[in-house]
């Protein structure tokens, strides 16, 4: 039996803790509980830190007898780095067999949708990936003779097809779905339209290519085929640790509980219901997971009261937040804006900074962040409206990359849940190390498309190969392993042989180890202009504002946050919409308003000192007075001081 005693969380608190701080007895015990109880608590209330201090203790006392591991999982690959970072040392034994330390999505991929699909389909999975999905079943969508075709887009009506016609485990049955019913409901099986849809899904699933939650049917079809796998993982796992439980779907919840023995394995869940942003697979009831009465951590220890009285209406279920008083109190601020002042958004916001001499306080990060990053319709307010650089953020970042470490360092900052992305990347080092050899296809460089009829002509296993390989390392650079020498063997022995040319030794090795400093320097640079916007203080020092969706920065503590007011189907703060919660009223939420708040309560509850959010002039109109007698502080976005935007570097027009 375990036990962390109270000198475990001293020593434990001087590593995770500010200065001065120290866990109280809430928190200690639990540090302390190690038994399968799950912590239930408001934003920044401490649980991931909670649970980040167990660890560490733990990894003092590993390996743990019977050499059972630790499995935590979590939902982003930014959370996992997040804590990887504060853990400190990345070759931890926590972070090695027989530990566990992923998302769940790779976790599962790994270890069950992989096989799973090897164990049905006799051949090896392609990819899971949502987008390359998307994209896939668009190109085999569009091959539909027009006559079903249509028909087929007017019964889909909001939701995309490739959304809709999807594999689920219904009823306890793998079924293909139109939506919430099983195809063959919507279309008589012995229609030509049932035949094309369900071919055309068939096609695209025998060429391995997965969506994200298929993965997630397919591991449970594995576990029925093969039940022995929940005795091997609760033989393996002595604790199971989730963190942002609220966001673990139901599809991801049913194969968490078909793995894990309950009366086995420990299990811990910490989390907080208002916080639940992921909710692509339908409804996920938080409420299933709870293990009895859950601990609770009563008051936040991110954030001043103030902050707390302004945001404790704005979510789904009204929490009692109790702020830190021990944090400097600052009103919050709402920045108001037009049309033709949108840009001095970013501007006022960092002249707040200044004049509240938060420059030098707290972690020191400064974030604006957004829910929606494009939309078709130009005139819509969306982030790149706020900063128009912050849409080059979505355009590749390999156009500088020249050299094999940057392919590198691309790939380890990549941070990304698609492996879309990390596949473009793979392709682009390919393709870049050819055009360094000066290996051309009928003299022209190689492109994509190309490279893979060329490899798919000229080669015995073809492009799927490379594929296999490209999901592996990705897979690889997920869980925090190097893949550098796999990548350079791969080129030099495996993928250089499929082109007879004659290499210089010297051209070759120059491409792995010539270091363009100065380049490698610009692109880190370039990264960063693209994702902050600077804002230049009096004595010529920068405040970076760091622009991010809210998805990005969910777990995330800053000194002042700004909440950027966008578009989907509605503006947020339009009347019926988020400004009665702001005004402090609560009426329970409708679906999508419920989404609506729970994003915006994440994105507003990451400050611990300052909280801004922009809002457009015309959405406020009637309601300042109110919102001022409840604490609100309201500006134009304008400079305050004479000119003072002069001062102000936006890096893009630089
Ligand atoms: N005992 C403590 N004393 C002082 N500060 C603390 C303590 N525990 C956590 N903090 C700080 O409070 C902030 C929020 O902590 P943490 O991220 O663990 O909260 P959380 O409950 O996981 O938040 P969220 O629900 O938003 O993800 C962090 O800046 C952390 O360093």
């Amino acid at each position: 039996m375990y036990q962390i005693t109270d000198e475990d969380i001293n020593w434990a608190e001087e590593i995770l803790l500010p200065n001065g701080s120290s866990f109280d007895d809430q928190r200690r015990n639990v540090i302390k509980c190690l038994t399968s109880k799950d912590v239930i608590a408001c934003p920044g209330s401490g649980k991931t830190t909670a649970l980040l201090a167990k660890l560490l203790i733990f990894e003092r006392k590993l390996p743990l007898d019977n050499n059972q591991g630790i499995c935590v999982l979590t939902h982003t690959n930014v959370a996992i780095d997040e804590i990887k970072d504060k853990i400190g040392n990345r070759n931890s034994r926590l972070f090695n067999y027989p530990n566990n330390f992923s998302t769940i999505q790779s976790f599962v991929n790994r270890y069950l949708a992989i096989p799973a699909y090897q164990y049905f389909f006799k051949k090896d999975i392609q990819i899971i990936d949502d987008e390359f999905y998307k994209n896939e079943f668009s190109k085999e969508f569009a091959k539909i003779l027009r006559r079903y075709r249509v028909p087929i887009l007017k019964r889909a009506v909001h939701s995309p097809v490739h959304s809709l016609l999807r594999l689920e485990n219904h009823e306890r049955q793998l079924t293909l779905m139109w939506g919430n019913r099983p195809l063959k409901q919507v279309y008589s099986e012995k229609t030509e339209t049932y035949k094309i849809l369900s071919t055309l899904k068939k096609e695209i699933l025998k060429r391995g290519i997965l969506t994200f939650q298929e993965a997630f049917v397919l591991a449970q079809e594995y576990i029925k085929k093969f039940p022995e796998v929940k005795t091997l993982f609760s033989a393996r796992f002595k604790y199971l640790f989730i963190d942002e439980m609220q966001d673990t779907s139901n599809d991801q919840q049913l194969v968490i509980q078909s793995l894990f023995d309950s009366d086995k394995v420990v299990t811990q869940f910490y989390g907080d219901r208002n916080q639940a942003i992921y909710e692509d697979n339908g409804s996920n009831d938080v409420d299933n997971f709870i293990q009895g009465e859950p601990l609770s951590l009563e008051n936040s220890l991110r954030f001043s009261q103030s902050i707390a009285n302004s945001i404790k209406t704005i979510c789904v279920s009204p929490q009692n937040l109790q702020g830190n008083d021990s944090i400097r109190g600052i009103k919050p601020t709402i920045i108001k804006f037009n049309k033709d002042n949108i840009q001095r958004v970013l501007p006022t916001f960092g002249e707040l900074i200044d004049r509240n001499g938060l420059a030098q306080e707290g972690n020191r990060t400064f974030k604006a962040v957004g829910r929606v990053t494009h939309n078709s319709d130009s005139e819509k307010i969306v982030i790149p409206s706020y900063y128009p650089y912050f849409k080059k953020r979505e355009k590749s970042p390999f156009e500088k990359t020249k050299t094999f470490k940057d392919y590198i360092s691309l790939l380890i900052e990549l941070n990304s849940s698609s492996a879309k992305n990390y596949r473009d990347i793979f392709i682009k080092c390919f393709i870049n190390f050819l055009r360094h050899l000066n290996i051309k296809n009928e003299s022209r460089y190689f492109t994509e498309k190309s490279l893979i009829d060329y490899l798919n002509n000229n080669s015995q296993k073809g492009f799927n190969h490379i594929e296999k390989l490209m999901t592996e390392w990705t897979l690889k650079i997920s869980s925090g392993l190097n893949i550098e020498t796999d990548l350079k063997n791969f080129l030099c022995n495996e993928f250089l042989p499929h082109f007879k040319e004659t290499v210089a030794k010297e051209t070759l090795s120059n491409f792995f180890t010539i270091n363009l400093e100065t380049e490698e320097q610009e692109m880190v640079a370039d990264f960063k202009k693209q994702k902050d916007y600077l804002y230049v203080l009096e004595n010529g020092d920068n405040v970076p504002i760091n622009i991010d969706t809210i998805h990005g920065v969910k777990g995330e503590t800053h000194t002042a946050t700004l909440y950027l007011e966008t578009f989907s189907y509605a503006y947020e703060f339009d009347e019926g919409k988020i400004i009665d919660y702001l005004k402090g009223n609560h009426t329970k939420p409708k679906k999508r308003q419920g989404q609506m708040l729970k994003l915006a309560y994440v994105g507003m509850s990451r400050p611990s000192h300052l909280l801004c959010v922009a809002i457009r002039e015309e959405a406020l109109e009637g309601h300042e007075v109110d919102l001022v007698d409840l604490g609100w502080n309201i500006v134009d976005a304008q400079p305050f001081e004479n000119k003072a935007e002069e001062k102000q570097v936006i890096v893009s027009q630089t």
